[in-house]
This record gives C-alpha cells, structure tokens and sequence, in this order.
C-alpha cells in the first residue's frame, strides 16, 4: 500500500516498510511519523513476526527534516516534535518482534536513531552512518546519545558524536553497529535470509529475548538477571519449549510454528 511517505506490505507473517522520497533522502518530518505509527498499528493488530524497514535511493533516512525543524520556533513545539519521534522509536524498539533495518544508503541523524531502535542493522556498503547534529549546532534528540553508547561503547560513540563526522558502512561493522554489510545488490536477498531464519526460531522465546534484552539495558545487572529469570519461567510450559526439547531428543530440528 503507498502512502505519502512510506509503502507498507504485510504478508502472512512478515511485515515490510519503506521510505519512498529518495529525492528527499526519506528525511523525518511530521507526516512520515504518523504515516509510520499508522503502519506499526496495523502490524500489532496481525501475527506478524518479523518486520523489515528500508528506503528507496540513496538514504536509507537522512535524519529529522531541517527545513521543518526551522518551523519549530518555541521549545513546546521542539517538546512536541521529540515526544512524537521517541515515541515512534520507543514503539520500534518495544514491538515484541525483530525489526531488520535494511539500510539502503545514507543513515544519518535521525535515521540512524531510527536504525538503533531496531534489533539488525544490515547496510550496503558506501552508505555513510552518522550522527552530524553537532554541526548543526544541536545534539541528537531521538535515543542518539543513549542508544549509540548502549551499543558500540562510550569511546567510539562519543567519537561519533562530539566530531559529527559520518563513517563508513564497513567502519560502522567493524565498531559493531551495524550487523553486516553488502553489495547494494545482496541487500534484499541478505535481508529475505535473516527474514527466514528468523521465522525458523520460536516467536514467543524470540519476543520474550528482546524483552529481556531491551528491558536489561536499563536495569542493574542483579535486576536483570532477575527480570530474565521470571521472562524464562514464563516460557516453562510453552508448546516452543516442548518442541524444541522433543526435537532434541529425537535428534531432529525443531519445527516451531
Ligand atoms: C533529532 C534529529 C535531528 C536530525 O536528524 S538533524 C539532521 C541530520 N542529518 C543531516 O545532517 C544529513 C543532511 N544531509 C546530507 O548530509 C546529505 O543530503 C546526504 C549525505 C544525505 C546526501 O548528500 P547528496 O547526495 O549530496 O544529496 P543532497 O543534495 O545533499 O540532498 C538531496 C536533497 O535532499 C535534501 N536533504 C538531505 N538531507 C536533508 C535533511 N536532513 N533535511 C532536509 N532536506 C534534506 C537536500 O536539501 C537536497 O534537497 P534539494 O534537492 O531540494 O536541494
């Protein structure tokens, strides 16, 4: 379905979302947030379990929208803004699936605040990964500066940050924030094959792990490992439990369904 800024596609199990104004290299403005929330409504509604987000062009998303932020003159409408981007992002990050950012190009700013929302970055190679918003004289306002260090280090992280300076596809591999990266040729076929290893692993356990994940990124360890203890028993008397220990026994895969 093509809608303003995104088309959306959503199949018996997979979900697919992507930006469709490569001339505006998918900036972030207002009207993309709510055509995306809209889309993440339809997909809490079916049992969909893998969701994949990409853009058309050379960007995958080059960040918030600058023409529009310079419309936002006092601090509540800036207050706004940001509410309505994390919680866009919260609701990426908290969807209780795995979320594949196929990153087709350019990620910068607020895209790649939108990719760290989500559980695997794969990018192609020549797309520059950046956090530039120090050169506009601002800072990251969408998870950039908790995210970022929660995922590749405090060192590199504020690297990225203090000098604005965008790197590499494969540097950002290298620093751990990216998952891969590959020949904008393989993007959709490296995608569609952790899509569908995905869908071989246990949906509940998978959507139990990211919250335990998720959740243990903001506790203290001993909270943590309590939290996934009460996510582990939850699982004790799950059918993907059963299959998975009869599968072992019978020396076979497991088929979760
Ligand atoms: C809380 C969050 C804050 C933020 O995210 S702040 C924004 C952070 N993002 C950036 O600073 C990235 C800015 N954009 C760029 O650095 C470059 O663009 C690219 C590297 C992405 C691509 O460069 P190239 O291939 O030379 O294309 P081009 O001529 O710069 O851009 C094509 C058109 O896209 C518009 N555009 C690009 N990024 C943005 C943006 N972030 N906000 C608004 N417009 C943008 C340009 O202006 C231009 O438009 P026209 O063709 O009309 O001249």
């Amino acid at each position: 379905m093509q809608m303003k800024t995104i088309k959306w596609e959503i199949t018996e199990e997979t979900a697919r979302i992507t930006f469709t104004r490569p001339e505006k290299m998918n900036v972030i403005n207002t009207e993309f947030l709510e055509e995306l929330g809209q889309v993440l409504d339809k997909i809490a509604k079916k049992e969909v379990r893998v969701l994949v987000l990409t853009g058309e062009g050379k960007a995958f998303c080059a960040g918030a929208d600058i023409i529009e932020m310079t419309s936002r003159e006092t601090v509540r409408q800036v207050l706004y803004f940001n509410h309505m981007v994390n919680t866009l992002l919260n609701r990426i990050e908290d969807l209780p699936i795995p979320i594949i950012a196929a990153i087709n190009g350019h990620t910068l700013g607020g895209g790649l605040e939108l990719a760290l929302a989500c559980d695997f970055r794969i990018a192609v190679r020549g797309a520059k990964i950046g956090l530039p918003e120090i050169n506009l004289g601002v800072i990251p306002a969408a998870g950039g500066t908790q995210r970022l260090p929660r995922t590749i280090g405090i060192t590199k992280a504020k690297e990225m940050l203090y000098m604005g300076e965008p790197i590499s596809a494969d540097e950002a591999e290298k620093i751990g924030l990216l998952n891969k990266t590959v020949l904008p040729s393989s993007l959709e076929a490296e995608t569609e094959k952790l899509v569908e290893s995905l869908l071989k692993k246990p949906a509940l356990a998978l959507s139990m792990l990211k919250e335990a994940v998720n959740q243990g990124t903001q506790l203290d360890l001993r909270r943590g490992i309590r939290y996934e203890g009460k996510v582990f028993a939850l699982l004790n008397d799950s059918k993907e439990k059963e299959e998975g220990i009869r599968a072992f026994l019978e020396k076979r895969e497991p088929v979760f369904k």
